[in-house]
């Protein structure tokens, strides 16, 4: 990958700091994004070299071609049962390695695979790393049947944690027409700014019958490899927090 642009060295840094993390024999969960990707493709050299025995389950239609075609096997995550290791990147990470994830519409599956991992490693670049989440739009998954009340819902719950008026946009894809998931649902985009109490609001948000998921991971993150554009990489354990 010698053709990387600076921007990538960042992700590939901490994309081959995370593949040194992968064991033979490991049932291992795929994220989705431009860094998730750049693992996918350090994966498959270190299992084309080592010829390393693996079982991956994908986090989005996406990975999973691109996994296919790089020849790694994927699986669905009900035949892998549970996984020993996630590995994905994240729109944000803070401190206490609380994410938000999302910005390529994916969080639904990411957070199922993610939660059925004994680890998740989150990879990214020093700008995704913030001190307070929010900067970054929120991204909330919903079902199309009744959005636009489910948006008035949602809106509800903003006025509740003194965001209200802030914008939430209706995700439109590449087409033109609405986004639409994996798993055929659309993407509504809160621009918040800081989040002052993100436990409460991804309960909050929960708590609407047309949300399916939102991007804020919280506590589901154990460590977060960083990577540098010089190539170096800085660990954030969860354990190191507090
Ligand atoms: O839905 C997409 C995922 O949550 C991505 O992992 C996240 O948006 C980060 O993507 P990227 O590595 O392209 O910045």
């Amino acid at each position: 990958m010698s053709d990387l642009k600076p921007a990538d060295l960042a992700k590939d840094a901490a994309a081959r700091a995370a593949v040194a993390l992968v064991e033979p024999g490991m049932k291992l969960g795929l994220g989705t994004g431009s860094t998730a990707s750049v693992f996918v493709r350090r994966l498959a050299e270190r299992v084309a070299a080592e010829g390393l025995e693996l079982r991956c389950a994908a986090t989005s239609k996406a990975t999973a071609d691109l996994a296919t075609s790089l020849g790694l096997k994927i699986e669905t995550l009900d035949e892998l049962g549970w996984l020993d290791l996630t590995i994905d990147g994240a729109d944000e990470v803070d401190p206490d390695l609380n994410l938000i994830k999302g910005g390529g519409g994916a969080h639904l599956r990411e957070k199922i695979v993610a939660t059925a991992s004994d680890r998740m490693v989150v990879i990214a670049d020093k700008m995704k790393v913030v001190e307070h989440l929010g900067e970054f739009h929120l991204p909330v998954e919903v079902v199309p049947f009744g959005k636009e009340a489910t948006k008035k819902l949602i809106e509800r719950v903003l006025d509740g944690h003194g965001l209200a008026g802030r914008p939430v946009k209706w995700r439109n894809g590449p087409e033109g027409g609405p986004f639409l998931t994996d798993e055929g649902n659309v993407i509504l985009d809160l621009y918040l700014g800081r989040i002052a109490d993100p436990e409460k609001l991804g309960r909050d948000l929960s708590s609407i019958a047309g949300v399916v998921e939102h991007g804020l991971f919280l506590n589901i993150c154990q460590l977060a490899i960083i990577g540098g554009e010089d190539g170096s990489v800085v660990e954030l354990e969860r354990e190191d927090i507090g």
